[in-house]
């Protein structure tokens, strides 16, 4: 994103002073301040003499970086940046993207939440803990007392990524990216971790992990520690986006459900990967030139990211194609640990949020199953021969070269979307797949590849979809519209337009989603196609006089670049 001078907006009137304002990361600006800020901020004696730009600084910073070998120590480094200077620490991010997003985001992002405690140095975010629930409200107010905030990125950390209960640690790395590609004001987002204990026994063994060593709450206790957050939000925040990450399977959909009428929530793992993966779908199906309603669907794996993604390409098919739900719903087969999700599993084993996607076990008679009826991934390929076959299951190389040469040929540009994070979880390689297919499947992962072959010796891209990919133009739009609730029709609005924005449209070659480093431009884009829908269907909340979204949408934009800083021992601390 080019740095855009809007110098009215970039003075601010500040009360730190000297070691204060050195040691406050929104305000700091180390060497980059100017001999008259020194001296107004009692800065002459802290610093030495010369002034750098920001551009001398970041230079200094991305050396420093290099000196650091593995991508997490690179990863620890950064995360001291950012607690030193936001400026700083944005703008190098920002003008190496494609090279640090892996650092600061996955795969890198897996290491350093489950080193969270080891690595440990200081504490970001906010931090609310069952145990300390009877002080819930004063501990929310003293980080939000004051302040206007926007977001929230709320996690309990149940099931990061591919890697299970990992107590404390993911919310920061997400709003990073909020601020990174959306420019949502760093100041005005909070993370904030809920803290029910871990059952993650290495976690609660380790006299250095520095959560609430105690197994995690559960059912109505659970319940009502979530509620009476949710009900602070509500009260204090009316405004501002909710978005929950990383929540275990048996609440995410259910949390999300309760609240998404009373207030803007969002879960991450169930409409972002949803959105991202309807998005680069659209883009394959333009390439093999048909429709979605023609698309025979397996998603391995049915959690929170299956059961999202199979939700908003039933909805896609729905409003896109004109196809009545229950036909569109029989496009889908979903397996998970048991082998396909069909009727005789059993109420324990389908949770009811399935329903709409269970298989009749007449349809499998006299299919082979393993000893316990279940119907394996190679056995519904073979029945089924799907045109898209998605992975969201943490089982790494489950999409075998047997499952992958069956699915070939049964169609002539398979689409394969292997989707578990981090990349040492994926389904299959990309590489491998493409191969087996003899470069004919139409590839896209959750975390980044190197390029495959086309079968004309071409680099083909391997587009990353990932939740990153739409999710901050998602939360930039319902942000922007100040909508109270964030709806399907406009998590849709962001889709369509991330799908219209696809390389593959112009040259089917290319990677089936934008690539991440033109994510700031991307983002903008689903975030004015966000707003519009809101206020076109009536959810926003917003007089604009004779502006137009997208003006607005700039001017809200949160950049890198230092401001003017006036002393005033009344303004902003
Ligand atoms: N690319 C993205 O944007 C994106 C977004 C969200 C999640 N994900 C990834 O998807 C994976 C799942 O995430 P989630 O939040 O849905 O987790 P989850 O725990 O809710 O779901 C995982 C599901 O896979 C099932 N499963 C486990 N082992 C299996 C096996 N051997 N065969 C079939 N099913 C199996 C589990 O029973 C569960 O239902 C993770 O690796 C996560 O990183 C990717
Ligand atoms: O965090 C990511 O990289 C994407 C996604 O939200 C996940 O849980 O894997
Ligand atoms: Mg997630």
């Amino acid at each position: 994103m080019a740095p855009l001078s809007n110098a009215s907006k970039n003075v601010f009137r500040v009360a730190a002073r000297g070691e204060v304002i050195l040691d406050n990361p929104r305000w700091n600006k180390g060497t980059g301040f100017t001999h008259q800020e020194r001296k107004d901020f009692g800065l002459t004696g802290r610093l030495p003499h010369r002034v750098n730009t920001l551009d001398d600084q970041v230079s200094r910073a991305y050396d420093q970086l290099q000196s650091h070998e593995t991508p997490l120590r690179k990863n620890s480094f950064l995360q001291s940046l950012k607690e030193q200077n936001w400026v700083l620490y944005y703008s190098l991010i920002q003008r190496y993207l494609r090279e640090l997003m892996p650092i600061v985001y996955t795969p890198t992002e897996a290491d350093a939440i489950a080193n969270y405690s080891h690595l440990f140095r200081r504490s970001e975010g906010l931090y609310l803990t069952f145990d300390d629930r009877d002080t819930m409200e004063e501990d929310f107010l003293e980080q939000v007392k004051g302040r206007s905030i926007d977001l929230i990125v709320v996690s309990d950390a149940e099931a990061i990524l591919g890697i299970g209960d990992q107590g404390v640690g993911i919310s920061t790395a997400k709003s990073v990216i909020y601020t990174v590609i959306a420019g949502i004001d760093p100041s005005k987002s909070l993370a904030i971790t809920l803290d029910v204990g871990t059952n993650n026994e290495e976690l609660l063994n380790d006299r250095l992990y520095v959560g609430w060593p105690h197994k995690r709450v559960r059912g109505q206790a659970y319940d009502d520690f979530v509620d009476k957050f949710v009900q602070l939000v509500r009260k204090h925040l009316p405004h501002c986006l909710l978005h929950f990450e990383d929540f275990g399977v048996t609440n995410a959909q259910r949390l999300l459900e309760l609240y998404r009428d009373k207030h803007a929530v969002f879960n991450d793992d169930v409409q972002g990967t949803g959105a991202v993966t309807l998005a680069a779908v659209m883009s394959a199906i333009g390439v093999t030139k048909s429709k979605l309603a023609e698309q025979r669907f397996i998603i391995y794996g049915a959690g929170s990211a299956g059961l999202g993604i199979a939700h908003q390409l039933r909805d896609g098919i729905v409003e896109l194609d004109g196809v009545p739900a229950a036909q569109a719903n029989s496009q889908f087969y979903l397996i998970d640990k048991f082998g396909l999700i069909k009727n005789s599993l059993g109420d324990d084993k389908i949770r009811p949020s399935l329903r709409d996607f269970v298989r009749a076990d007449a349809e499998w008679e006299g299919v082979p199953t393993d000893g316990n009826g279940g119907v394996s991934l190679l056995e519904v390929v073979k029945k089924v021969r799907p045109t898209v076959l998605i992975g969201t299951s943490t089982h790494p190389g489950a999409f075998t070269e047997d499952v992958i040469k069956e699915m070939a040929k049964g169609c002539d540009r398979p689409i394969i979307l292997p989707l578990s994070n981090p990349s040492r979880l994926v389904e299959v390689d990309p590489a491998l797949a493409n191969e087996w297919t003899a470069g004919k499947a139409l590839l896209a992962t959750g975390s980044p590849f190197p390029p495959a072959k086309t079968p004309g010796g071409k680099d083909y891209i391997i587009a990353e979809c990932n939740n990153a990919l739409i999710y901050p133009g998602l939360g930039f739009g319902a942000i922007l519209a100040r909508s109270r609730i964030l709806t399907d029709t406009m998590i849709l609005a962001g889709t369509q337009r991330l799908a219209s924005l696809s390389p593959a449209l112009k040259d089917p070659d290319a990677a089936l989603l934008p690539d991440f480093g033109d994510a700031p431009e991307v983002n903008f884009e689903v975030a004015v196609a966000v707003a519009e829908q809101a206020i076109k269907e009536g959810s926003a909340d917003v007089d604009w006089d004779d502006k137009t979204v997208r003006e607005k949408a700039r001017e809200m934009q949160w950049l890198p670049i230092y401001g003017e800083y006036v002393y005033d021992k009344d303004g902003e601390a």
